[in-house]
């Protein structure tokens, strides 16, 4: 195993040295919840386990005093006997069952935090990294999924130590007495045992989620660290927190070594304690021999430190992963609407809308309408806030303030499956999605038809590409390198696809070239269309072919207008660079 740093404080962390998060507790819980039949099985196998375990030294001791007497002891011996077998039957389940409750949770583990993930959508990267999204939903979801059967694992591993004691009692009470008398000891080493370790394992996750966000980022921008010829630096720069791992390491075996080290010291102690006064009440005729033999067996029992730390450390690396992922689970996803989307021309209001960014605010109160059936472009400088209003129009992203209609509802509270299948999104750089070429067109929340995804794929020009593909529509995506005007013009295909009543292009015709992007905006704005279409348009034909163009300058609309009207304002021919503001 692994473990943690020191290192630079990382703001996704709590304290480090709480347990338990509340909301990692509550996560934790719904995990035991959910596994609830494996776990308490589990929890039934272990405690016989521990129960047989318990009455072998009896039983042994028993034997052992009728053989001394020269007894029949047949019978107690075959008891042993099977009680040994039967310890060796528990085991086993237990382990299948132990696997089969860590297999489940993980699964459930992971499907709660992928939902959330993408309900939050760039939030979600924006504020964990990619790669240390990838890092919680692989690595540390498979480690609290091991929670619920570790936590059956230490209740049942708690009822050996608790077991002993009693029996001693039941042996002689002053022989409980004497282990009683050194438990807080125990039980203080152990608390501080399952906190450190916490605290140790917690680290270790942050920086090893750290190091995957940081290769995440560099196996993006693979090309710019090719070009740049900075392949050293950056390998470097991913490695750079290996030292923090390895302090976490040692820290953690410093953790482990000094809790074996008391336990050592003081387990056998009270052993000794516990034969010794055992001993003494033998000689006094107050106890057997098998009463001796067994209590010497029991005093190891409820001393049992070694294996209360392996369950503890156990627990404790599930709950540090457990916390990582109810970080992600904290963070507050856009609620999904309720309300039916009636049925309308597509016509979008922005009503003082703001938006705020990295400190700044980049849509100050803007509002705009878009008439149903009409094609609006956005222009504006870069960094004007287009792609935002693009987001905010279909409801990619929440504005901070103001509200978003569409027909006159607003789009936070239609229907999640309303609004999906009301609105088509084309980008700048489509992610294709799906296993062939066909998938990734067809992609969305209902397949369109195979008629409908050729004549989208024609309309978006991406047909006489996707037939010169070796196997055409049936092509792994996998297998079909794409450049960017071609992966745009298969966006836009699924786009057109899926038809709905919003049309949102955000900058999806940059990599076309002007021949193609001439006979895409011909259909786009061509009779027929429909739909309410909303283009982020950086070039003056296409702004110069929608119906109107919404200016976008500091946070606001600065005018809507036709292309050819605003045509006339140098400032605004200056945002395509055809002339120097004035
Ligand atoms: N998640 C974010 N965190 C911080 N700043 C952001 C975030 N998203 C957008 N911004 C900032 O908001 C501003 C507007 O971004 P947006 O992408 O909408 O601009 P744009 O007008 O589409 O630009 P361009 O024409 O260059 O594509 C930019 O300054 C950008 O840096």
């Amino acid at each position: 195993m692994t473990t943690v740093s020191d290192a630079a404080p990382d703001p996704v962390a709590p304290p480090a040295r709480d347990l338990l998060t509340p909301r990692a507790r509550a996560l934790e819980r719904a995990a035991l919840r959910h596994g609830g039949a494996h776990c308490a099985a589990l929890c039934l196998v272990s405690l016989a386990s521990t129960a047989a375990g318990l009455l072998l030294p009896a039983v042994l001791g028993r034997a052992l005093d009728l053989l001394l007497a020269g007894d029949p002891a047949t019978r107690w011996v075959a008891r042993a006997t099977a009680l040994v077998l039967l310890l060796g039957v528990l085991d086993a389940a237990a382990g299948v069952l132990s696997g089969t409750a860590d297999g489940r949770a993980a699964a459930w583990l992971r499907r709660l935090v992928t939902g959330q993930v993408l309900a939050l959508g760039p939030r979600a990267a924006d504020r964990f990294g990619a790669g240390d999204l990838a890092a919680r939903l692989v690595g540390n979801a498979a480690q609290a999924g091991t929670s619920p059967a570790a936590v059956a694992a230490l209740l049942a591993a708690t009822a050996g130590p608790v077991g002993g004691v009693v029996a001693l009692g039941i042996i002689d009470a002053r022989l409980a007495l004497v282990l009683l008398a050194g438990a807080p000891l125990l039980a203080l080493l152990l608390r501080a045992l399952a906190r450190d370790t916490t605290a140790c394992v917690g680290d270790y996750q942050r920086v090893q989620g750290r190091m995957a966000a940081d290769l995440a980022e560099a196996v993006g921008g693979h090309r710019t660290i090719a070009a740049a010829g900075t392949q050293d630096r950056e390998t470097a720069r991913v490695l750079r927190p290996l030292p923090e791992l390895s302090r976490a390491g040692h820290r953690m075996w410093h953790v482990q070594g000094r809790a074996a080290a008391r336990a050592v010291t003081v387990a056998p102690l009270l052993e000794l304690a516990v034969v010794a006064v055992a001993g003494y009440l033998l000689t006094r005729g107050e106890v057997s021999v098998g009463d001796l033999l067994a209590a010497s067996r029991y005093a190891v029992l409820a001393t049992g430190v070694g294996v209360l730390v392996g369950r503890l450390a156990a627990l404790a690396r599930a709950r540090a992963a457990t916390r990582r992922l109810a970080e992600v689970l904290a963070e507050p996803a856009p609620a999904p609407g309720t309300r039916p989307l009636p049925p309308g021309p597509g016509r979008l209001e922005l009503r003082g809308v703001t938006v705020r960014r990295g400190g700044r605010t980049v849509l100050d109160g803007l509002d705009l309408v878009v008439p149903g059936g009409t094609a609006l472009a956005v222009v504006g400088r870069s960094g004007t806030g287009k792609s935002l209003l693009a987001a905010l129009a279909g409801r990619l992203t929440d504005p901070d303030a103001g509200e978003v209609l569409l027909d006159g509802v607003p789009v936070a509270d239609v229907r999640h499956a309303d609004l999906r299948h009301a609105v088509a999104f084309a980008f700048a750089r489509p992610a294709l999605l799906g296993t062939t070429i066909e998938d990734a067109v067809s992609f969305g929340a209902a397949a369109p038809t195979q008629d409908r995804v050729r004549s989208a794929a024609r309309e978006a020009r991406a047909d006489t590409f996707v037939e010169r593909l070796p196997r055409g529509w049936d092509t792994l995506c996998a297998d079909a390198p794409r450049s960017g005007g071609e992966s745009q013009r298969l966006g836009l295909a699924r786009a057109f696809a899926h038809g709905g009543r919003l049309l949102i292009l955000d900058d999806a015709l940059s990599s076309l070239d002007t021949v193609t992007e001439h006979h895409v905006t011909r259909a786009l704005f061509g009779p027929g269309g429909g739909r309410t279409r909303l283009l982020i348009a950086h070039r003056a034909t296409t702004a110069a072919r929608a119906d109107s163009v919404a200016w976008l300058e500091g946070g606001r609309v600065r005018a809507v207008a036709p292309h050819e009207v605003l045509w006339r304002d140098p400032d605004y021919r200056a945002v395509f660079g055809e002339e120097t503001p004035r």
